[in-house]
């Protein structure tokens, strides 16, 4: 897909696209989603970055299998430059403190961190840059949804029942805030045994295609459950990059042309009207 299909004015200095990749429920994979959908939208032809705004669990650092000893670099003493990694413009809250310290801050504090975080990095040319929302729709979720010009946002969610639940509210605090909900990516879909080669659903069935129809969204994908995504993610080579033709690789391929097309039909603002009177 050409990379101009997307021409909106960026929304920050040097990103056109933000888009909110969040869950209700931890552990669902958002991470895992984000590091290898930014992935499969590079290999379409777009410049990506990740911000890693994961304060209470960053992984990005570690999935893209950068060293905990590099540290993004200043070179006016006001603004970072991205760590590049596989391609991805990279940054992340890990980078900028001590791994081994507790992130016990609270909302105000955490928000306005991601805020920093955000807007004094040098993002240079992005088409898109995903965001990897903390889990949960709290007061920093909700903080964060509503001080960036966020493009839209994407759910990540387990078929099970407790997982979609979550997930049905991270829609509505998006919708609270006026953010397009631009798809649900259902996780974790089925699994295929790697010895008898058995599937089977084992968070259950259908349930990424039903909260998609009940919040009038889209399903933009589903992903399998496979023990080695875990592995490569562990490893710190994401499988789009590492494995591309895996079915796996081909799903997420398949998430972000569908991703680009949700975007590509959200309107632009429209202009201001000048009326004139005598
Ligand atoms: N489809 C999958 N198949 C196998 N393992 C997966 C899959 N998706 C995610 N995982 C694994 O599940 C674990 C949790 O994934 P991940 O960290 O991406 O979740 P998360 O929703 O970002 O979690 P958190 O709530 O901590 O932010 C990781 O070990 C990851 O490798």
């Amino acid at each position: 897909m050409p990379r101009t299909c997307l021409r909106r004015k960026p929304v920050i200095e040097g990103v056109k696209n933000i888009v909110a990749v969040a869950s209700g429920k931890g552990g669902v994979g958002k991470s895992t989603v984000t590091a290898n959908l930014a992935l499969a939208l590079q290999k379409l032809g777009h410049r990506v970055g990740v911000l890693d705004a994961d304060i209470y669990g960053p992984s990005q650092a570690q999935m893209f299998g950068v060293s905990p000893t590099q540290k993004p670099q200043s070179q006016d003493g006001q603004s970072f430059d991205p760590i590049e990694a596989q391609g991805i413009q990279l940054m992340s809250m890990a980078f900028l403190v001590d791994q081994s310290t507790p992130m016990i801050w609270r909302g105000p504090m955490a928000a306005s961190a991601f805020q920093q975080l955000l807007n004094q990095t040098r993002w240079s040319d992005l088409d898109f840059l995903l965001i990897d929302m903390p889990p949960g729709t709290g007061d920093i979720q909700l903080t964060m949804a509503q001080k960036v010009k966020v493009t839209g946002a994407v759910i990540v969610t387990t078929p099970q029942d407790i997982a979609l639940l979550d997930a049905e509210r991270g829609i509505e605090m998006f919708r609270q805030v006026k953010v397009p909900v631009l798809g649900v990516i259902e996780n974790m879909s089925l699994h295929t045994c790697s010895s008898c080669g058995h599937s089977e659903p084992i968070f259950g069935s259908g349930g990424g295609e039903r909260i998609a129809t009940d919040y009038q969204t889209q399903l933009l994908g589903q992903l399998p459950l496979t023990r080695r995504l875990r592995e490569l993610m562990d490893a710190g080579t994401p499988a789009v990059a590492q494995e591309p033709e895996s079915p796996t690789s081909q799903a997420f391929g398949q998430i972000a042309e569908q991703l680009i097309l949700q975007l590509s039909q959200l309107e632009e603002a429209p202009a201001p009207t000048i009326q004139f009177s005598e």
